[in-house]
Parts: structure tokens; sequence; C-alpha cells
């Protein structure tokens, strides 16, 4: 897969109850691929608390032993406002492609946020693709992205 991100290192996954099964697709997509991953959990459809799984992806990816993030719910804004109280982290929901690669382009965008109840299954997989394949563009986007960290 052509991409500038670092994919020796793995890809740090987690999901609530609701983006529990599209994680588990996610996985078997990333398999396929031959990507390394880390699977944070949840391990199981009961319901749980979003930040539990949020804040372990956004410190490990903070960390930067891990290439970026992955992080479904099921809106996707309760792991997107968790990751991003993280210094370092631009957490993005996503829910087509162009907005993906609006992401990584314009904002570097080191998180992907997934709505799993608002975006199909080939959608989801196609939000990975896009992500890992689009580089940011820096120029003029550079200095806001500089200015996001407070
Ligand atoms: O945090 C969210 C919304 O901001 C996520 O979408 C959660 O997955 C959602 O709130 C879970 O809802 P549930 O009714 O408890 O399944």
């Amino acid at each position: 897969m052509d991409t500038h991100f670092d994919l020796k290192k793995p890809i740090a996954i987690g999901a609530d109850h609701a983006g529990f099964e599209y994680k588990q697709l996610l996985i078997s997509f990333m398999e396929g691929k031959g990507l390394l991953f880390q699977d944070f959990g949840t391990d199981t459809t009961d319901s749980v608390d979003y930040p539990d799984f949020a804040h372990p992806v956004a410190t490990a990816v903070e960390g930067g032993t891990f290439a970026f993030g992955i992080l479904l719910c099921g809106s996707a804004n309760g792991v997107a406002i968790t990751a991003n109280k993280h210094q370092g982290i631009r957490a993005a929901i996503c829910w087509d492609k162009e907005i993906a690669e609006l992401a990584r382009k314009h904002n570097n965008a080191n998180i992907l946020c997934i709505p799993a109840r608002f975006v199909t299954e080939p959608v989801a997989e196609e939000l990975v693709e896009t992500f890992i394949a689009t580089d940011f563009e820096g120029g003029r986007h550079e200095g806001r992205v500089s200015k996001i960290s407070c």
C-alpha cells in the first residue's frame, strides 16, 4: 500500500460496543492487507463507555510507537471528542472518501474516527484505505495545523 505512514509500526484500533462489529470487520480487512495493528478493545457488544477505549488509543498514537489510530463508536463524536483532549492528536470524524482525504490532506489527522451506525461496511473499509493512502499537503495547512494546540 502506497503511504507515507510508517506501517512498520502497528495501527492502534479501538471501539465501544456500537463500533465493535465494524472494528472486527476492519481487523479482518487489515489482516488481509498484511497491516500490523493492536486491538485496544472492546471485545464484545456489551455496553461500555467510549472514553475507556478512546483514551488508550490516543495515548498510544501520541507516544509515537503507532503509525496512526482508528476509533469507532456509534456517531464517532464520543471517541473524537475524547481523543482530541490529547496533545498531538488530531482525530477526525470521517463518513465518506472525500472527507477522509481532506482529513489527511488539510488536517494531517492521525486518528480516523468512524461513525459505525452511519456508514456501510464497504465505506468503513474505504475510509481506512483512503486515510492510509492520502498524505498531508503541508503548505498553507502547515501553519494552521501548528496553531491547533493550546
Ligand atoms: O459517544 C457516542 C455518541 O457521542 C457514541 O455514538 C456511542 O457509541 C453511543 O452514544 C452509544 O449509545 P448507546 O445507546 O449506549 O448504545
